[in-house]
């Protein structure tokens, strides 16, 4: 059988996966395509050579009787009506992260999933399908370094464009350490500060970066999470387990050592399509599998849900200085 998909936003990530579940993946083909930016969209399903149907409102994608199950890529704060949207119409939904602005936004999702009795969403959190993420998780759940005790983390960004502001460090970039650090410690945050070292001069009035975001998890984990979006040099992922028998650090992405002009040297990625690309084709081929199976198995509404609850913590404490409790609800059966 093959899942006919709908793609909502056809920006960056959008064309990346419309390409990746055309050209890459099995079993799926893209049947409909929305953008506010028709033109944009149109463009993009004839570059791939696609026979798909263009819209201008994304709820015409979720209704298609055409449609099987939806992909979410447009811009953040349209994820939650998107979510729900295809909810309501019974269809798979794999939504980009942030699953919505707010904690509350989530559980409005979660809700609604719960109501319809079965796990219809799959929140784009890639990180977990990476094999350098996967490996480290091993060496920590095998016991290789004893008790995990402190975690080293840093997002940098070589660049991010001016509408990029403060808040969005964390609901559209730490997000992803929200969620993937919750996987790799089997843990949950207890509380959370913020605090900004001396700007760069290369951000601009509306982005106070880079910011560093100290964690306390329940079992007494600390974590610390540099946020660097102007860094400048690469896109760089960075993230050092210190246990009590050792140091479990994620691999660096393959790269070939060079010999010239008297220096020793490796490239540095600079393009988040790039870092993870493997992994955005394992968590989208998991959910074209699962999602025609009738069963997901990715992260989850409730994922996405407690990745938001610590969000909105980060943001209070953005503006308090203070250190936040972080106030995960228990997780219902549904989800376990
Ligand atoms: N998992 C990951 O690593 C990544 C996830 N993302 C997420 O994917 C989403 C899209 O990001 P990009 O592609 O980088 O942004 P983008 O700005 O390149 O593309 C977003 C597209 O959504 C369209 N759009 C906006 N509102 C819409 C609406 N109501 N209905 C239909 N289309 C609408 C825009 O016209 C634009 O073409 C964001 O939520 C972002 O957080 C983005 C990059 C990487
Ligand atoms: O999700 C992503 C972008 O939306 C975000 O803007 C970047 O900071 C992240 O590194 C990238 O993975």
């Amino acid at each position: 059988m093959t899942l006919k998909l709908g793609v909502i936003g056809a920006g960056a990530i959008g064309q990346e996966h419309i390409r990746r579940c055309s050209k890459v993946l099995q079993g799926a083909e893209v049947v409909a395509v929305s953008d506010i930016n028709v033109e944009g969209a149109k463009a993009a399903v004839a570059r791939l050579g696609l026979n798909a149907e263009v819209y201008a409102d994304g709820h015409d994608v979720v209704n298609s009787s055409n449609v099987d199950a939806v992909l979410v890529t447009s811009w953040d704060p349209t994820h939650e009506e998107y979510t729900l949207a295809a909810i309501a119409a019974g269809k798979p939904v794999f939504c980009e992260k942030p699953l919505a602005m707010t904690a509350e936004g989530c559980r409005r999702v979660v809700d609604a999933e719960i109501k319809f009795g079965k796990r219809l969403v799959q929140v784009g959190f890639m990180r977990p399908y990476d094999a350098g993420y996967r490996a480290l998780k091993k060496v920590i759940t095998d016991g290789e370094i004893g008790e995990p005790l402190m975690l080293h983390c840093a997002h940098r960004n070589p660049t991010v464009p001016e509408n990029y502001t403060t808040d969005m460090a964390i609901t559209n970039t730490l997000i992803h350490e929200l969620d993937v650090l919750r996987w790799l410690t089997e843990d949950d945050y207890k509380s959370v500060q913020v605090v900004f070292p001396r700007v760069t001069s290369k951000t601009h009035a509306k982005l106070k970066d880079p910011q560093i975001v100290l964690f306390e998890t329940r079992k007494g984990i600390r974590i610390d999470v540099e946020i660097f979006v102007n860094c400048a040099y690469g896109y760089d992922i960075q993230c050092e387990v210190v246990g009590e028998e050792g140091i479990a650090k994620l691999p660096e992405p393959s790269a070939v050592q060079m010999r010239k002009n008297a220096q020793l040297s490796t490239a540095i990625l600079t393009d988040w399509k790039d870092r993870f690309i493997d992994a955005y084709d394992v968590e989208l081929q998991a959910f074209i599998n699962d999602a025609t199976a009738g069963k997901l198995t990715g992260p989850s509404a409730w994922d996405g849900y407690a990745a938001s609850v610590a969000a909105d913590a980060c943001h209070k404490a953005q503006n308090s200085g203070a250190i936040e409790p972080v106030e995960l609800p228990e997780r219902p059966a549904f989800y376990n």
